[in-house]
């Protein structure tokens, strides 16, 4: 692994920000989304928390910046072997620190163990990643994830804690909505770590946390997946009332041309609950009978 931090680090063995930035010949700007991590401790066990057995042989990352975990994936693609295993793709929008990583890492690039896409991770091509480890961008969090979840690889990301624990929340808890459920319909999801302003520079201005995605076979069926993510859309913008009011108040948000011949269709122990208690199974099975019954146009 390259050193880029010799005689940079400060007592509590985090990387000093300026340095880096004086090498990538420009500043970290928290405007565009540029909260460097620099504690090495957290930059270490990132790639450590990939699933058992997921495979490293093309990781991606979402936003180099000035490389501090690119070096880290490249170590556990094993694209710094002598026979190197696998490769590394990053995707950075910001033109300096694409051309410093191009730079920086000049041998991993001239090999092919490593790419440096410049441009924006929402809407260039992916490449044929086999898992994703990314300390993203928090601006475009929500994008992002669910540019990726679909894809069914192991994900490890950095989000805003407020943001990852809606991700992970379970039906009945406070924060569990249209996010936890359009997350956990595609991957089982945890908090791995959290992780400290201090981590970072320029510090952001709330905690962040790691989540490990780990994709799932659902045990139902979803046939048509933007209805059933307009559907759970739909259901949470009137949370405290109950399902049946919720579909019937909603049906301009899900486009169900018939809202009341679905809620004739459904079961009682469903209509008469509330949003935040269905899992992800029980609004499949919800979303199934709109689409069936509701006849669901484009909202
Ligand atoms: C939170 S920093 C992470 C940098 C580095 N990986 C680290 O851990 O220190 C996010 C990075 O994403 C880049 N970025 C912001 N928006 C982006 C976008 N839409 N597509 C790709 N990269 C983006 C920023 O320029 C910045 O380098």
């Amino acid at each position: 692994m390259t050193d880029r931090s010799a005689g940079t680090a400060d007592a509590y063995g985090n990387r000093d920000p300026d340095a880096l930035a004086r090498r990538a010949g420009t500043r970290a700007n928290p405007d565009n989304d540029q909260h460097f991590l620099v504690d090495d401790r957290v930059l270490d066990r990132l790639p450590t928390y990939l699933p058992d057995g997921a495979d490293a042989s093309h990781l991606l990352e979402v936003g180099g910046g000035a490389g501090a975990l690119t070096d880290r994936l490249l170590a556990a693609a094993g694209a710094n072997d002598p026979d190197p295993a696998g490769r590394v793709t990053v995707i950075e929008r910001d033109p300096p620190f694409a051309a410093f990583l191009r730079e920086e890492f000049a041998d991993a690039v001239e090999s092919g163990t490593l790419e440096v896409i410049q441009g924006d991770a929402l809407t260039v091509d992916l490449p044929e990643f086999t898992a994703c480890v990314a300390n993203l961008p928090y601006g475009i969090s929500s994008e992002i994830a669910f540019r990726l979840l679909p894809e069914s690889r192991p994900l490890v990301l950095t989000f805003q804690a407020e943001f990852a624990d809606r991700m992970v929340a379970s039906a009945g808890e406070s924060e569990y909505g249209r996010l936890s459920v359009s997350t956990q319909h595609y991957a089982d999801v945890e908090v791995v770590e959290r992780i400290p302003k201090e981590a970072f520079d320029p510090q952001p201005a709330v905690e962040s946390a790691v989540v490990r995605c780990t994709p799932r076979d659902p045990d139902y069926e979803v046939d048509d997946e933007a209805f059933f993510l307009r559907f759970v859309k739909a259901l949470f913008t009137q949370r405290r009332k109950t399902v049946r009011n919720a579909i019937r108040n909603t049906a301009h948000i899900s486009g169900l041309d018939r809202p009341d011949a679905v809620v004739d269709a459904a079961d009682e122990d469903l209509l008469s609950r509330r949003p935040g208690t269905l899992d992800p199974s029980a609004f499949a099975a919800l979303a199934a009978l709109a689409s069936e019954h509701g006849s669901p146009t484009e909202a």
